[in-house]
């Protein structure tokens, strides 16, 4: 007898992903061509995160990619705060830089909150500013966090768009994904809880879930029986840890995949599930930022 107990179906993002971005390039196509105008992207990077640097060179592959300008800044890890906000506010006066993303977390001496502040908030691709946050909660059409936004669209294709009513259960409460996926899957019209890690009895809040969002940031920290059958359960986690092969490492998700895969109805793996996801979304992002500051129509990207 076959022990086949998967029954989920897996959440190709690595997929819409491609889709995304093929989008957003025929929309920078038709920018360049009818107007002149060529998106760019400014990323700053300070020291050198191994992890990091793997994003960075995937951002800057498929920035290219997308027909759109790299700008990257490699900045020590000594760097002091005041240094980087004089070049963020040379990046927030350069036309040619349309987007602007600060790599979190940051060293030390310096402060997030200053550094993000310091973003004009019509650049911020990342969509953490306070300004964009707020017009997040007050029913506006900001820049939204990539992230949320990668898990929001994988939600809709994987549920055809009928998110309506189902019981969304966060995992997670950071600023950068739980605070703002719950606004996203508000207005999608789900029922949202925000669970953490001060949640009376975690599992049993999890299994009311018909949508389950993990974002902690702990390897396999969500069981196959945390989840009610048929759920559609994304990871946000990408945990790099041994592999038990001579200090080998991979990347694992906060949900323990072959579990869930047993019971849920729909999952995304980690990795190729809401990671590319992410950088698909920062160039959307990176379009609208552009248009709405030329003051044109966001092209349709149609093919
Ligand atoms: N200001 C800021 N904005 C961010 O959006 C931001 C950040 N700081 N700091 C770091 C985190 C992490 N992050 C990822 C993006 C893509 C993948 C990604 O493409 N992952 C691939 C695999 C990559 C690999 O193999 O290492 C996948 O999951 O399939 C992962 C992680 C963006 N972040």
């Amino acid at each position: 007898m076959t022990t086949n107990t998967t029954t989920a179906t897996r959440i190709d993002g690595k997929a819409i992903a491609a889709d995304i971005r093929a989008r957003v390039g025929r929309q920078v196509h038709t920018l360049v061509s009818d107007h002149g105008v060529t998106p760019g992207l400014a990323v700053v990077l300070v020291g050198e995160d191994s992890a990091s640097q793997v994003y960075v060179r995937n951002k800057r592959k498929q920035t290219l990619e997308a027909g759109m300008q790299s700008f990257e800044h490699n900045l020590d890890i000594d760097t002091p705060q005041a240094e980087l906000l004089e070049l963020i506010d040379r990046l927030n006066r350069d036309p040619a830089v349309n987007g602007i993303l600060v790599q979190l977390p940051l060293p030390e001496q310096i402060s997030d909150a200053a550094v993000i502040a310091a973003i004009d908030p019509d650049k911020d691709v990342d969509g953490f500013h306070e300004v964009n946050t707020g017009r997040l909660w007050s029913g506006g059409n900001p820049p939204v966090p990539c992230t949320p936004l990668g898990c929001s669209l994988l939600l809709k294709h994987t549920l055809d768009g009928d998110l309506a009513g189902r019981h969304a259960v966060i995992v997670g409460r950071s600023n950068i994904v739980g605070k703002p996926l719950a606004n996203l899957l508000l207005r999608e019209n789900c029922t949202v809880t925000i669970a953490h890690s001060k949640t009376r009895d975690l599992p049993a809040v999890c299994r009311q879930a018909d949508i389950l969002v993990a974002a902690v940031g702990r390897p396999k920290f969500v069981r196959g029986d945390w989840i009610k059958p048929g759920a559609a359960v994304i990871d946000v986690g990408i945990n790099r840890v041994d592999d038990g092969s001579e200090g080998k490492r991979k990347l694992v998700g906060d949900v323990a995949f072959d579990e869930a895969a047993a019971v849920a109805g729909a999952i995304t793996p980690v990795p190729g599930g809401v990671g590319p996801m992410t950088i698909a979304c920062l160039l959307h992002n990176t379009v609208h930022a552009t248009c709405a500051q030329k003051g044109l129509t966001v092209p349709s990207g149609e093919g």
